[in-house]
């Protein structure tokens, strides 16, 4: 049987837990979550868990358990109780679709992600950005996956052009449907570590993980009609152990993949950028129309390409358009709780 440290178990877990052993509660990695069902794996095996109503109750809902998560939970015959989660190394989260500045977590605990794109049809510069910014900010490790190498005649050039977005992270060229093409794994995929597959819909982040497992995954549910009508579709997140001893987190296609403001004041993560910032005549230098601001002076040399800069600038904008919003949030709930209490008040002053 897999043993915890199989599945990520280390000492920053066991520090944590070890200030809990008095409640004898045991230790679990939530594997997948299925409405209020939740997967785990124990010392001893799978079990089924749901969240104490102590846990929901105290928690906006960001901040339950997520699939990664290690969590305290206290066993009965047929199911847990998932008591509390274990502080976390890191949380991916995006921006919810929608107008509305949500975060949601995705999930936890994670060594490095796997950002996956189609050569098809869904090869797209801004989006990759987009995903690349937002992992580097929750303090995950990228790798760019660009699938379907097989349907385009010079799929280097592909990855030529990502590289030149100046991100420094692995660009890998795959084509799922050839086992043969696994060697990106044997070179990223390492023994008890967490690795997440991300990507829109149809891009074939199923068939590589089917093909590094040498099974096809079961799934449950529902059939997709964002690409072929009647098709199997990846329904929820789920936690599987590879044969080398990996673990990938394989999540539905998204639609919409927005920053937040994980990480904010560092602004937005560019090497090229980053590299050049401190170089700027002000220290608050927003590289836009600032005199001597050595971003927009290596645009105007060629040095940086003006495609990143203004994928920068973008993505600037939307970390700021969330931060805004959220903060505007955070005044009404300020506002609602000031008048909750003002009411309160005055129907205690006029107790008749
Ligand atoms: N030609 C070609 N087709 C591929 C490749 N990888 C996947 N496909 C096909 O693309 C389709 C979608 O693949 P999936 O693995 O289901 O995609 P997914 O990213 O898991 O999609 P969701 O589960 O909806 O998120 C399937 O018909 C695959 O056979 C590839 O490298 N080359
Ligand atoms: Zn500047």
């Amino acid at each position: 049987m897999p043993t915890l440290q199989s599945y990520g178990w280390n000492a920053h877990f066991m520090r944590h837990f070890e200030t809990n052993t008095t409640q004898h509660l045991e230790a679990a990695r939530v594997l997948s979550i299925q409405g209020f069902k939740h997967l785990l794996i124990t010392a001893t095996g799978n079990a089924d868990a749901q969240l104490s109503g102590a846990l929901m109750n105290s928690r906006e809902p960001e901040d339950y358990p997520k699939v990664g998560d290690w969590v305290l939970a206290k066993r009965y015959d047929a199911e847990g109780i998932i008591i509390d989660t274990l502080p976390r190394i890191n949380a991916l989260s995006r921006k919810a679709p929608g107008t509305q500045s949500t975060r949601q977590v995705l999930a936890a605990n994670i060594d490095a992600a796997f950002i996956v794109q189609g050569l098809d049809r869904d090869f797209n510069l801004m989006r990759l950005q987009r995903y690349l910014q937002q992992i580097v900010q929750c303090n995950i490790r990228p790798v760019v996956i660009l699938n379907k190498a097989d349907l385009v005649p010079d799929p280097e050039t592909y990855r030529q052009t990502v590289q030149e977005l100046g991100y420094n992270c692995p660009v890998v060229l795959t084509s799922a449907l050839q086992p043969s093409q696994d060697e990106w794994a044997r070179q990223y995929l390492l023994p008890q570590h967490t690795y997440i597959l991300l990507g829109s819909s149809g891009v074939g982040k199923s068939t590589l993980l089917n093909s590094l497992l040498g099974y096809r995954l079961q799934e449950e549910g529902a059939t997709s009609t964002a690409n072929n009508k009647g098709k199997h579709t990846t329904t929820a997140r789920h936690l599987v152990l590879l044969p080398n001893g990996s673990m990938i987190i394989d999540v539905p296609g998204m639609r919409e993949f927005g920053v937040t403001d994980e990480g904010a004041g560092d602004g937005v993560y560019h090497p090229q950028i980053d590299a050049l910032a401190p170089q700027c005549r002000f220290g608050d230098c927003t590289h836009q129309h600032e005199p001597g601001c050595a971003i927009t002076a290596a645009v105007r040399s060629g040095e940086l390409p003006e495609p990143v800069y203004r994928s920068y600038l973008k993505l600037l904008r939307e970390q700021y358009h969330f931060q805004a919003s959220e903060a505007d949030k955070k005044r009404n709930i300020k506002q609602l709780t000031k008048l909750v209490k003002q009411v309160v008040k005055h129907r205690k002053n006029n107790k008749y």
